[in-house]
């Protein structure tokens, strides 16, 4: 067990109940892909969380900025976790006969800039091999991560800029910059799972910089991951995905 893996393992042995676990998905739980649809949750953590969500007065969540069908698609998650997607503008549970969700509702101002975000999208990625466009119910995402260094920083700033211009919210992410047309934050999506649970302490654990917004709401007494490498406000890192969920097996 590595150093990080057992100062964390430590924490979390020392967590009060009810405890509320949220998991980044994409990096944290599942190693990074070239192609989305391919990311798979690692074999040892469909089995940790199915441990994991059994446990007394523990309730589980992923957090993530997929949109939630993406989400509940390749997520092998048990019945009553949490699903929270695109970053907070979407939320469901899932139980035996699907997703318990609430739908997003766009305004038409709002579903008009979506389809344009979508078109100037599309023209930045014109012509600039490697870089796509994916659509979500909230938000478009250009995605670089298949392109050469001075393509993606060109789409990546083209796209930035557009943001600024369109969006209502800008997030940069590992090789993406996703422009919503509604307010969302981890942090906030979070902070009122945890308030309806009730919950005693919240452990949190992601990769990437959107999920700093979820560890600045956690407090004294919470576990904040950081999974990888970067700067990070977290107080215990894991090395990698199969670190992490080592340590969460022993919470289990
Ligand atoms: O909050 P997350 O669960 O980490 O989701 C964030 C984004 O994840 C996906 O993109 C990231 O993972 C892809 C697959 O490994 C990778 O190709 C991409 O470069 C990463 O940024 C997803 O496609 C996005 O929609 C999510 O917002």
């Amino acid at each position: 067990m590595s150093e990080h893996v057992s100062d964390l393992v430590s924490a979390l042995a020392a967590t009060p109940r009810p405890l509320l676990v949220g998991l980044d998905f994409d990096g944290t739980l599942a190693p990074l892909q070239d192609d989305p649809s391919a990311s798979r949750i690692i074999p040892a953590g469909v089995e940790v969380l199915a441990r994991v969500a059994e446990l007394p007065d523990v309730s589980l969540a992923l957090v993530s900025g997929r949109a939630l069908h993406d989400l509940h698609a390749i997520a092998e998650v048990p019945e009553g976790t949490f699903l929270i997607g695109s970053h907070g503008a979407e939320r469901a549970r899932v139980t035996r006969f699907g997703l318990d969700r609430d739908v997003v509702q766009l305004a038409d101002e709002e579903a008009d800039r979506l389809a344009s975000l979508g078109a100037r999208a599309a023209q930045i990625a014109r012509g600039k091999d490697g870089v796509w466009v994916e659509t979500k119910p909230t938000a478009v995402v250009v995605h670089t991560r298949l392109a050469q260094d001075e393509d993606a920083r060109a789409a990546e700033e083209a796209a930035l800029a557009l943001g600024a211009e369109l969006g209502s919210g800008v997030l940069h992410g590992k090789d993406v910059v996703e422009i919503s047309v509604l307010h969302a934050s981890k942090g906030e999506a979070l902070a009122a799972l945890r308030d309806e649970l009730g919950a005693a302490a919240v452990v949190y654990a992601g990769d990437d910089t959107t999920d700093e917004h979820a560890f600045a709401v956690l407090g004294d007494g919470d576990v904040a991951v950081k999974v990888g490498t970067g700067d990070t406000a977290a107080a215990y890192r894991a090395d990698s995905p199969e670190a992490l969920v080592e340590a969460l097996a022993t919470l289990a």
